[in-house]
């Protein structure tokens, strides 16, 4: 589905992503982990095309898109739920997810809010509230809500764990997971390695700026050197 060939990216004068090769395959969840700092992110916005990219490819469903504007990887089915979550604290919940749906005009953004509170019953409660008022796992469910209502085919979703606590961490790595059974393929990156490769089924090891190893998740986690380094045993 998504094929990342040498992917080269800078701010400014230095160099961030240093040839990356990425492969994501259709019904699948795959993690990117990764300390603070590693370029996880930057690899999320070349993705999106919020961040230039110097060098290398990027093939969506057999189309290129390094040259094709953020607006139009959206339509053609890339959507992310960008770190920090970035909702929009004085707009309602509904309304938030609404601007999720700016790119449709039909009578199914309705029916995919419904599937959005059926999702998360706590967004439809809270529906009419402003969303700078939900608890952070509440504001990080109604990004990836946000997200969905793009009908993305592919989810690129960073750090959703960031700054929860542990019991909310395991309820939206369940939320990721779940989102299999919808047919949203998935690239998540992640500091929490353990958490996002119990869920992936493939998974990229990111370190400065490079890709250090990969293979299936379950290989990964089960590894002496992630363990030691990123899964504290
Ligand atoms: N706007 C920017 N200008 C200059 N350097 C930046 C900018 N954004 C990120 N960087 C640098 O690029 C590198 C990669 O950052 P990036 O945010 O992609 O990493 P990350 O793995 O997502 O980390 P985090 O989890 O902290 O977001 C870091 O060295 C960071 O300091």
């Amino acid at each position: 589905m998504l094929t990342v060939e040498g992917l080269r990216s800078r701010y400014g004068r230095i160099e961030v992503l240093h040839g990356l090769d990425i492969e994501v395959a259709s019904g699948q969840i795959v993690t990117v982990v990764g300390a603070n700092g590693a370029g996880k992110t930057t690899l999320l916005r070349c993705l999106s095309g919020i961040q230039p990219v110097s060098a290398g490819s990027i093939v969506f469903r057999g189309e290129a898109l390094t040259a094709v504007p953020a607006f139009r990887r959206v339509q053609r089915g890339l959507s992310q739920s960008p770190e920090g979550r970035q909702i929009f604290t004085n707009l309602t919940v509904e309304e938030n997810l609404r601007l999720g749906a700016y790119l449709f005009a039909d009578d199914k953004v309705d029916r995919d809010m419904q599937d959005a509170f059926a999702m998360f019953p706590i967004l439809r409660e809270k529906r009419n509230l402003a969303a700078g008022g939900l608890s952070g796992g509440q504001q990080q469910m109604l990004a990836i809500a946000r997200a969905l209502m793009a009908r993305p085919s592919c989810l690129l979703l960073d750090e959703p764990s960031m700054g929860l606590a542990p019991i909310l961490v395991a309820q939206i790595f369940e939320v990721v997971k779940s989102l299999k059974s919808l047919d949203v393929t998935v690239l998540l990156v992640e500091q929490n390695a353990f958490g996002a490769l119990s869920i992936a089924d493939r998974g990229y090891v990111m370190e400065t700026g490079r890709i250090t190893m990969s293979g299936p998740a379950a290989e990964l986690i089960a590894d002496e050197r992630i363990r030691a380094a990123y899964l504290g045993v």
